[in-house]
């Protein structure tokens, strides 16, 4: 591979995954000289380019070399990655972390008359998609034959148009499903976007960038869904008010100056406190109770 001292991360130019994937890089400390119809965005701060692409070509452009990380659905890098398996290789990309943003699912879906029990209700069936190497996959372990159909989009359309019994596509919502009179009957792959990096460590520089960039992420990833709790609560309750945290950290306790039975309580908790949770723990005895966010975090 070619020795380069800058990374590059590819990204997609326009789509479901553009901004979210921006604001990860942002909250990464990533700044890029970019204008929205260039390709190349040159990294300001840190030595790492960015390369705005069609999501499609994210895993190839890893794969030869081009680009060394990627911002890409699962279902884009999964299905590239059998399309290798399948020619009996090894893909050269993997997916180094889950980023929480574009959940969806690849889902088969059948017209309202198609009776559908289990998978071998598809036998013999022409099932349209766009994902033909996870399609073909899946029927492989459920041993099951049935024709695949491969279409670039407009996928649902395919069973009125006589294309196909069936479609295997991505469902977030449903709302695509409903309106083309489909119903889903059976879910394939639980998809997000993903972190997507070469299958083989990096000889160079770049090595230690990536590094660090990851340590920066998990950061952001780990914060992204945390409050800290600020609260101060007599020790006698203080059992039962740790015990109402939702998934907390172990909490800090501090005495606080002049008083023998209060403590002061900072608490790093996952997910978002409801004002049923809030109005329990101050029931339990915690006052002054103050939910924050979290900006950034290094472990
Ligand atoms: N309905 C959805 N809800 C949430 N995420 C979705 C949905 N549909 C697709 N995704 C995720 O977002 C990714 C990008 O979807 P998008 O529709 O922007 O791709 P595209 O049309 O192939 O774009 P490109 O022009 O880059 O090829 C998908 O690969 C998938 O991971
Ligand atoms: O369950 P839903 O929330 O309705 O989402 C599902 C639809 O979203 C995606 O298409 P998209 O809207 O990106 O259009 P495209 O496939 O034409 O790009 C996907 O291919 C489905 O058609
Ligand atoms: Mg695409």
């Amino acid at each position: 591979m070619k020795q380069r001292d800058r990374l590059r991360i590819a990204a997609q130019k326009s789509g479901r995954l553009s901004e979210a994937g921006r604001d990860l890089m942002a909250r990464s400390g990533l700044r890029f000289r970019e204008s929205r119809d260039r390709l190349f965005c040159y990294g300001e701060v840190e030595p790492v380019d960015l390369l705005l692409v069609r999501d499609d070509d994210i895993p190839g452009l890893i794969a030869e070399g081009v680009c060394d990380l990627g911002i890409v659905g699962r279902n884009v890098l999964l299905e590239q990655q059998l399309e290798y398996v399948q020619r009996g290789e090894v893909a050269p990309f993997q997916e180094l972390r889950r980023l929480g943003f574009g959940r969806c699912r690849l889902a088969l879906a059948v017209p309202s008359e198609f009776v559908y029990q289990d998978p071998t209700s598809l036998a013999g069936c022409r099932i349209a998609t766009s994902y033909p190497a996870l399609l073909s996959d899946w029927l492989r372990k459920q041993d099951v034959q049935a024709e695949v159909v491969t279409l670039s989009g407009s996928v649902e359309i395919a069973p009125k148009l006589g294309k196909a019994d069936l479609i295997c596509d991505l469902v977030s919502t449903g709302a695509t499903l409903a309106a083309n009179q489909l119903r889903e009957v059976a879910t394939l792959l639980e998809s997000e976007a993903v972190l997507a990096a070469p299958a083989e460590l990096m000889l160079d520089d770049r090595q230690t960038i990536v590094d660090r960039l990851i340590k920066r992420l998990d950061g952001v990833l780990q914060v992204r869904d945390s409050k800290l709790i600020m609260l101060q609560v007599d020790r006698s309750a203080l059992d039962q008010v740790i015990h109402l945290l939702p998934a907390a950290n172990a909490p800090t306790i501090m005495a606080i100056d002049g008083s023998e039975q209060a403590v002061a309580l900072h608490a790093l908790c996952r997910g978002h406190f409801s004002w049923q949770q809030l109005e329990d723990i101050q029931r339990a005895g915690a006052r002054g109770v103050m939910i924050l966010p979290v900006e950034q975090m290094l472990a």
